[in-house]
């Protein structure tokens, strides 16, 4: 279970959000322009503290203000992806690959390279990729630390159409391979009805809806019993 219980204030605008999830599946979390999607990204990353609350994952407590808990960034187990496939512009795709994974990770790079078509692109920098190119690299960045759970903010939303279907495509095989849990911020009703299995509805910094939704990928293999959700 992903449980989040948290508030914070931010100038007028105040998340207040209150949900349990599955830890399995892929989540999309929706919502309208400025509705919270991100600052509940920031807050899952350990990138910005809640004022109060209780975060746990998989029996995990990453932030509990009560019990003065607050997990770094690096030590939540959390992968991230950003829009923009942020990469070091003067570092290889390898080097970009391995920079902050483990001791040991470079073992796993091979694999990874071959699981995301990047084998051939490993001495490359990002200038001479392909938008497409570099999100796998981010993707692929992401997965070299073993998350254990996936955030990603609109990953494709900066692709054209090809390249978005390929990184979607990447996105379910990964997915079937390693069942990591993902949580997919998206503007897109299509990725969200492709990709995910639970769709949480932000509306004004709460969570407004969290229902199932059979994605034609996970139907069938990820079913969640209803009594695993949640909405406070
Ligand atoms: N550092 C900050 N200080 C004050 N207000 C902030 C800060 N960061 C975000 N906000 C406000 O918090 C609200 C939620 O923003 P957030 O970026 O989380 O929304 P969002 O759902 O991700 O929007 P979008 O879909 O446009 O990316 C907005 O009203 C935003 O202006």
């Amino acid at each position: 279970m992903i449980e989040i219980r948290v508030t914070k204030r931010q100038g007028a605008f105040r998340l207040d959000i209150d949900a349990t999830l599955p830890f399995r599946g892929i989540c999309g979390l929706i919502g309208p322009s400025g509705s919270g999607k991100s600052s509940l990204f920031s807050i899952l990353a350990g990138h910005d503290r809640p004022d109060e609350g209780v975060i746990r994952a998989d029996g995990r407590t990453l932030f509990d203000s009560a019990a003065g808990i607050d997990v770094p960034p690096a030590q939540r187990g959390i992968g991230l992806v950003f829009q923009d496939g942020l990469l070091f512009p003067h570092l290889s795709v390898r080097r970009n690959l391995l920079y902050g994974a483990r001791p040991g990770a470079a073992a796993r790079l091979e694999s990874l390279s071959e699981a995301l078509g990047l084998s051939g692109l490993l001495g490359r920098r990002p200038g001479r990729l392909s938008g497409g190119e570099r999100q796998r690299v981010a993707i692929g960045r992401a997965l070299m630390a073993e998350p254990r759970l996936l955030l990603l903010d609109e990953p494709v939303s900066a692709l054209d159409p090809a390249l978005r279907e390929d990184v979607l495509g990447l996105l379910e095989t990964l997915h079937a391979q390693t069942g990591t849990p993902m949580i997919y911020i998206s503007h897109a009703p299509e990725e969200i009805r492709r990709l995910a299995n639970i769709v949480v509805t932000l509306n004004n910094g709460a969570v407004a809806d969290i229902s199932h939704h059979p994605s034609p990928y996970l139907r069938g293999h990820t079913a969640v019993p209803s009594d695993m959700l949640k909405a406070g």
